[in-house]
């Protein structure tokens, strides 16, 4: 199967290299056209634009940073909508807010082709593995067509039906994780600053019943101050603020969320936004100590 991907960052370059290992043909572009080369080591043919592959493959995968960058490589000059047509589907995998989605949906469709959206759960090394959970509504043909890639990119599937469903799924599920994040943050400065182990603290809540993988992956990292990035401090803020216009469209009142949402905002002021999210933690040390 043959099929086009745009944008090769931390997500993208792992995807589309997976999809390269496992017997697809891909033709690549990215905006940095150099960072397609090791992915060109690997098999994958260029694209010089979005829309050259477009025209090229009849699926076309992207995973771009934010709404902006969604947008744009749809409606701009050399862009997706140039050659989308009634025999291809493109497939936005970027975390945007439902209306970004309906807009390039409506594009897409309007010009014959096929649109499905498709964000994901899960980090750089789910990525690497193949373990993705995959998030998708729109175009149910298109969901099926994609099912062998999909199989290759991730572990699940979910088809939530109408397009904006994807979307607002995984902004629920990044508006808990980033909150987490906080309170796991505060968690461990205050058992510091009590008189306690952070490390104890580490073991203590694997083994009860609020284990589970973010605590395991990135506290012993955190605690060494350690924030290589997986999932790009910039993009939790995102994912908060689209997530609290999701809430604000329901008139839903979500006091955690705000609050963790000003820490993100907090970290991206102190110059942590390309850091992996858990340097969040930077921010409740700050305010720990200068209260
Ligand atoms: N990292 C993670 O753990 C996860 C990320 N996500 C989501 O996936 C998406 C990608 O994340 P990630 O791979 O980490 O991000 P990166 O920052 O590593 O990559 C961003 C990609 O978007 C491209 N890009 C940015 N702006 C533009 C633009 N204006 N026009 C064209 N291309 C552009 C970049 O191109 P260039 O190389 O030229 O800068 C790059 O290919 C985001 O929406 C993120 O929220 C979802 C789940 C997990
Ligand atoms: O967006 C990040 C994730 O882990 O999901």
């Amino acid at each position: 199967m043959e099929v086009g991907f745009l944008g090769l960052g931390i997500m993208g370059k792992a995807m589309s290299m997976n999809l390269l290992k496992n017997g697809f043909k891909v033709t690549v572009w990215n905006r940095t056209l150099s960072k397609c080369n090791e992915l060109v080591a690997h098999g994958a043919s260029v694209g010089q634009t979005p829309a050259e592959v477009v025209k090229k493959c009849k699926i076309t995968i992207a995973i771009l940073s934010d709404p902006a960058a969604a947008l744009s490589v749809v409606f701009d000059k050399d862009g997706v909508l140039e050659q989308i047509c009634s025999s291809k589907g493109y497939i936005d995998m970027s975390t945007v807010d439902p209306g970004t989605s309906c807009k390039i949906s409506e594009a897409i469709t309007s010009k014959g082709g096929q649109f499905l959206e498709a964000p994901v759960s899960g980090s750089k090394q789910p990525a690497e593995t193949g373990q993705l959970v995959i998030l998708a509504a729109g175009e149910k043909a298109l969901y099926d067509a994609a099912v062998p890639a999909f199989g290759i990119l991730g572990n699940k599937s979910f088809f939530f039906g109408q397009v904006g469903n994807g979307a607002k799924m995984k902004l629920v599920v990044n508006m808990i994780m980033a909150s987490m994040m906080i309170t796991f943050s505060e968690g461990l400065v205050l058992a510091d600053r009590s008189g306690l182990n952070p490390h104890d603290l580490l073991d203590v809540l694997d083994l009860g019943a609020i284990a589970n993988p973010m605590f395991k992956g990135k506290g012993p990292a955190m605690l060494q101050n350690n924030y290589s990035p997986a999932c790009p401090l910039k993009y939790a803020q995102k994912d908060m603020r689209l997530a609290l216009a999701l809430g604000d469209e329901n008139a839903l009142p979500m006091p955690v969320a705000a609050a963790a949402s000003e820490a993100f905002k907090k970290a991206r002021s102190m110059g942590l936004g390309d850091l992996d999210f858990s340097a969040v933690f930077e921010t409740v040390k700050v305010l720990k100590h200068s209260s």
